[in-house]
């Protein structure tokens, strides 16, 4: 693809976005500005991927980008977007990636018509295996949700949502590596505590949970039964699951999600 594509704001989400368009080859790094406030931040995107443009200034990234990337935090939305709405015209399209932003509330920061594509992504972006939901607003046309939806592939899989799904989809997939990450972690203190070499832990414990992800993904056998096969009559595997449902597991994991999602509700009501 021949756009130039401007992040704003280097930190996890969007050094995790970079690092996935350079590694998938989507654009060249040539391609690729960012900003960030941090000079820290910066120099380490410098050093992780050679040839992109780096600068402290956000108007330099926004008029050198076709697609631009707002990877600040929700509450710095207000302040990034007026300070580049003057320079953002037709022939730019804005990715918002912030929790609780809404559409109309990023339309209402730039007080003009503006191309916006409110995503939701994730950080395991990074390595190619990420989600990334997404909509667009009135302005963005056919053609460059076309041109869009290649830059969102670069991360990981993309679903379209309609934007009243954005909270369930944060609690789903825009935090859920952090519960997931927890729980490879708590697997791998249970095979130390038994013995086995931390590093051996972690490789077992995220391999297991990599493995059985994709058991879901490409058997497309309901989770259910996956488990039924595991568990093996009066054998190891159910004792583990008696103790998870004791801790009432699925039940923590559903209430982790809710509050995930209120929590969402409440940051677009500001
Ligand atoms: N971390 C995650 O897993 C996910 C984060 N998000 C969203 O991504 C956005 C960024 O989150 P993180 O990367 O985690 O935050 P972060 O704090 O790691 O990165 C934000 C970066 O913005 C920079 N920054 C602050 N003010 C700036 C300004 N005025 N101009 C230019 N750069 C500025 C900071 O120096 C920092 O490097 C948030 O809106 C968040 O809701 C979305 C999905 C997942
Ligand atoms: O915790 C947060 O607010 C952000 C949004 C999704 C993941 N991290």
């Amino acid at each position: 693809m021949n756009k130039k594509i401007g992040f704003i704001g280097t930190g996890n989400m969007g050094s995790a976005m970079i690092g996935g368009l350079i590694s998938r080859g989507t654009v060249k790094a040539e391609a690729i500005l960012v900003s960030d406030r941090n000079g820290d931040s910066l120099s380490g995107a410098e050093t992780r991927w050679p040839g992109i443009s780096c600068s402290t200034d956000n108007s330099s990234t926004v008029k050198g980008a076709d697609i631009i990337i707002l990877a600040v935090k929700p509450h710095i939305y207000k302040a990034v977007i007026e300070e580049i709405a003057p320079l953002v015209d037709e022939s730019k399209i804005i990715v918002t990636i912030a929790a609780g932003v809404t559409i109309s509330q990023a339309e209402t920061m730039f007080g003009k018509d503006v191309k916006i594509v409110r995503t939701m992504p994730n950080t395991p972006a990074l390595v190619g295996e990420g989600v990334t939901a997404y909509c667009c607003n009135s302005h963005v046309s056919e053609s460059e949700e076309r041109e869009i939806i290649p830059v969102l592939e670069s991360f990981g899989i993309v679903e379209k949502i309609g934007e009243e799904y954005f909270h369930s989809v944060i609690a789903v997939s825009g935090s859920s590596p952090a519960y997931v990450f927890l729980f490879i972690e708590a697997m791998a203190d249970a095979a130390v505590l038994q013995g086995l070499p931390r590093a051996q832990a972690y490789r077992m414990a995220s391999q297991a949970v990599l493995g059985a992800a994709k058991m879901v993904r490409e058997t497309g056998t309901h989770p259910g039964e996956l488990k039924d096969a595991v568990c093996s009559p009066g054998g190891t595997t159910i004792e583990a699951v008696r103790t998870l449902e004791k801790g009432a597991f699925r039940s923590t994991v559903i209430e982790a999600m809710n509050n995930c999602a209120l929590k969402s509700k409440e940051m677009t009501k500001g």
